[in-house]
């Protein structure tokens, strides 16, 4: 019984952040999670290399795998234009409720949609469930032994197309080694890597950005 560690960070957003204001929610975030308790949001650091990867890319349709507590998601949906939409699929139930309590607090809950379930099982049902043609960005936050299935089921699933940008955390730290062999291998990826660090720890991590080329 008690209250999560979730649940206690979204406590302290709730009290500390402004409803309608998406950085001051990712500012009470970090704020807590760098002073009283680690989570894993990607965080401040790995976070500024999201924003201009997400704003030269001016993806209009998102996808996220892996919400958690809506930190990423808040993040992207943040730097959207109107009429973009950014789809996160969750598998943890409590997860998905706090992210979407977090969510309505920035004020995004109109452009993100958390859908609850498994990404074996969501990914094939987008392109009828959800009107989604083709996805621009991918950003790959969960089980990290998912990371390469996940990606050929994208493959399979037609959901890329030319330029279609994958972006993946910690790919050091945990790390996703299969992942990163297939994508770099690929003839049809064009891949960057961005060294970083483990959010709000001085251990490396890094992410890596690959552009499918169709
Ligand atoms: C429970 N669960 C539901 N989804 C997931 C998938 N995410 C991770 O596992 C994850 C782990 C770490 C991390 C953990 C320990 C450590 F020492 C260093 C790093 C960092 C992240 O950014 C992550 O995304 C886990
Ligand atoms: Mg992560």
């Amino acid at each position: 019984s008690g209250m999560s560690k979730e649940e206690r960070i979204l406590s302290w957003v709730k009290e500390h952040a402004m409803a309608g204001n998406p950085q001051s929610v990712l500012d009470a975030i970090d704020y807590y999670c760098y002073n009283t308790e680690w989570a894993m949001n990607v965080g401040d650091i790995k976070g500024v290399i999201m924003d201009r990867i997400v704003e030269e890319a001016k993806p209009r349709v998102l996808l996220e795998l892996g919400t958690y507590c809506g930190y990423s998601a808040i993040r992207m949906a943040r730097l959207l234009p109107p009429g973009a939409r950014l789809f996160t699929i969750e598998f943890n139930e409590s997860f998905a409720s706090i992210a979407s309590q977090m969510i309505q607090l920035a004020g995004l809950q109109d452009k993100i949609s958390i859908l609850k379930g498994s990404t074996q099982e969501i990914i094939p049902q987008l392109k009828k469930k959800h009107e989604i043609s083709t996805v621009d960005l991918v950003f790959l936050d969960h089980w990290k032994d998912r990371y390469l299935p996940d990606t050929q089921l994208l493959l399979e699933s037609g959901l890329l197309r030319k330029g279609s940008v994958l972006l993946a955390d910690n790919v050091i730290c945990p790390g996703a080694p299969e992942f990163l062999q297939f994508v770099r291998g690929h003839p049809r990826f064009q891949c960057t890597h961005y060294p970083a660090t483990v959010e709000y720890l001085r251990m490396r991590d890094a992410l890596e950005k690959a552009v499918f080329l169709g």
